[in-house]
């Protein structure tokens, strides 16, 4: 028998390999006894992990020979851990003399609970806080709340939501890894923060899947989620090397000098809607600046996050550096309250957000608040038709219009109102709905049944109050017998609507679009900004100046020319009014994360006035 060792740095396998790994500093290791014609891992079946021998080409190879950045191939007889799900291939327990060399490199695709990309089949089993870079459980869990599957209405698993203690180690150990990564230098953590975009976009496909399983969103739409995120990292990545101070000249050789320093233990908080890439989006200004982070999910999508912690840790941010809370208002709570947080980003609800922006008030710390909206969307009578029907599709029906910037009112100039109305429904109608995890599907399940059913209740409530349903607003059941129990609801069109309407003046946050006619410039910009959200805004004509004398008399942070809801990293965004302040993505986003020193130098003598 021959005793190997095999090392690797992929920390994200510890937590699956527990008992078959000794863990230490910064490296795992397990032990393998080879025999002449084979091996054996030392290790319960019960782990549900697996070997997977490489042993012909087959669709795991093809698949990870395309994926694999190096386009190195698989070599035959290379071990990899799996689950034993995994079906190609499957050789459990058997090593051929296995190559092991490579094991660290695949060590990333081990799950860490049953993981399969079809519908109704994730179990959730490892634990969703993190703490100090790893899994845990919180130390004083107050309670335990299920975690559904919105597309099939079922029960994914149980997890903790966290106490008082629990946030208060989170928060220590988050402020010891402060020290060490805001001592490091831009560029030392530009080069972390490439290496987790580079992981995020090999795990592409794993993150998407668990986005879609969780939110109900289509994979075509949790990929392009996935994407923004990366470039989010990479964006800030640029940025983090390009912090700098300035320096003034002043009389008699003396001289000041400013310095951007962090703030400390950032907080953040988020919604349901894109829970991956709204983490993204606080967590890459924030360790870009040099802070820490410690992260609440919504506690309708936990899992994701928990993912991207896994991968700043393997980036090699020291552990600690990014923690994730699971938990709803009182572990927010918690969080907003400790005296050592030094800020608060928060996403979600104009309540939340009051709440939020009182709490930080009392210890006089600084917030950034991304609320909702019930943003116009304007079309005047020389737009290109197919255009600004595209971009009322786009301002309504993306992740089944929960979206705080959609273009849920939606202005269309007296002269075009009945053709575009005709193309929009014929469109509408068109929207493939169904199993969210299939290619083709461009519509999936909202986030739970009460939202579905309130979603429902506004079309009920609009038809009272006058409106025509032109399509859709129903609930949707799919063929599919697993599917049953999902939420699912068709795409819906209100025409004759009133800006008086209960549709047209608070948020639906659901697929539902409101048409309401307009004559002339100046009504639709008084209507357009009679509302106390400010998020977004939009504009399709074919004439330039009205376009930017529109856009200009808007009152929202976040405007369109002829498109909608296109998120480039670069660009700031956050709202107007009520729809709350600060700034998310772009350079904007820097001074949110960081306060500025001012340094005064005397080079002469000091004259006193006493
Ligand atoms: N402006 C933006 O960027 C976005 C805004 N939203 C808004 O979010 C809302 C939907 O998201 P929800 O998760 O339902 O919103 P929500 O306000 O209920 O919850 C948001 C987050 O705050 C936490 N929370 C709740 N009460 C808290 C408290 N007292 N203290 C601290 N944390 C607390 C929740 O657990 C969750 O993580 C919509 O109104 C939408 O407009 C959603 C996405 C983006
Ligand atoms: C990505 N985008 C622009 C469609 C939506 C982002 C804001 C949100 O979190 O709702």
């Amino acid at each position: 028998m021959v005793r190997r060792e095999v090392h690797w740095q992929r920390q994200r396998a510890w937590g699956a390999l527990d008992g078959i790994c000794s863990r230490e500093r910064g490296r795992a290791r397990m032990e393998l006894d080879e025999g002449e014609d084979g091996g054996s891992v030392k290790g319960p079946r019960d782990l549900r992990i697996c070997l997977l021998v490489i042993a012909r080409d087959c669709a795991f190879r093809q698949q990870h020979r395309q994926k694999d950045s190096t386009n190195q191939e698989v070599p035959l007889g290379t071990v990899i851990l799996m689950l034993p799900s995994c079906s190609c291939c499957l050789a459990p327990w058997m090593l051929p003399r296995p190559s092991l060399s490579l094991l660290p490199r695949f060590c990333s695709f081990l799950p860490f609970a049953t993981m399969s990309s079809k519908t109704s089949t994730f179990h959730l089993q490892q634990p969703l806080n993190y703490r100090a870079g790893a899994r845990i459980q919180p130390v004083d869990g107050s309670h335990s709340e299920e975690v559904y599957e919105p597309a099939t209405g079922r029960v994914m698993g149980k997890f903790l939501f966290s106490g008082e203690k629990e946030v208060d180690l989170a928060v220590q150990s988050a402020k010891a890894a402060f020290k060490i990564w805001s001592q490091k230098s831009g560029m030392e953590r530009s080069r972390v923060l490439l290496e987790a975009a580079r992981i995020i976009r090999e795990q592409r496909e794993e993150i998407a899947t668990m986005e879609t399983i969780n939110n109900g969103k289509s994979i075509f739409e949790a990929r392009v989620d996935v994407d923004i995120s990366w470039q989010c990292l990479e964006y800030y990545a640029g940025l983090a090397g390009a912090i700098a101070g300035q320096h003034v000249q002043l009389p008699g050789g003396s001289f000041a000098y400013t310095r951007r320093e962090a703030l400390g233990v950032c907080v953040g908080i988020g919604a349901w809607n894109y829970p991956f890439q709204i983490a993204c989006w606080k967590s890459a200004p924030a360790l870009a600046c040099g802070n820490a982070m410690i992260y609440k999910p919504s506690p309708l999508t936990p899992i994701s996050v928990v993912m991207l912690a896994e991968i700043f840790t393997q980036a090699g941010v020291p552990n600690g550096l990014f923690n994730v809370v699971q938990g709803g208002a009182a572990t927010g709570q918690f969080l907003c309250q400790h005296r050592d947080v030094a800020k608060v980003s928060f996403t979600g609800s104009v309540p939340t957000g009051i709440k939020i922006m009182e709490m930080s008030a009392k210890g006089i710390k600084p917030v950034t608040l991304e609320l909702g909206g019930k943003s116009p969307l304007i079309i005047f009578s020389d737009s290109v038709l197919e255009n600004a029907v595209n971009g009322a599709l786009m301002a309504n029906f993306l992740t089944q219009g929960e979206v705080c910037c959609n273009g849920t009112r939606v202005f269309v100039q007296r002269e075009i109102l009945e053709a575009f109305t005709e193309e929009v429904v014929k469109r509408t109608q068109k929207i493939k709905i169904g199993d969210p995890l299939l290619e083709d599907t461009r519509m999936g399940a909202l986030i739970s049944r009460p939202h579905l059913e309130r979603v429902l209740g506004f079309i009920t409530q609009a038809k009272e109050q006058g409106a025509k349903v032109l399509c859709g607003g129903e609930l949707y059941v799919p063929d599919d017998l697993k599917l049953k129990n999902g939420y699912y609801m068709r795409p819906c069109v209100l025409g004759d609507c009133r800006d008086d309407m209960t549709c047209v003046k608070e948020e639906i946050f659901g697929p539902v679009m409101s048409i309401l006619p307009f004559d002339t410039e100046e009504e639709v910009l008084e209507r357009a900004n009679n509302t106390t959200f400010g998020l977004a805004g939009g504009v399709f004509t074919r004439d330039i100046q009205r376009a930017h004398r529109v856009v200009a008399a808007l009152q929202a942070g976040m405007c369109f020319i002829n498109n909608y809801n296109i998120s480039p990293v670069e660009l700031p965004f956050g709202g107007y009014k009520m729809s709350g302040f600060g700034r998310e993505n772009g350079r904007a986003a820097m001074e949110y994360y960081s306060q500025l020193k001012t340094v005064c130098v005397e080079m002469g003598d000091v004259e006193s006035v006493f």
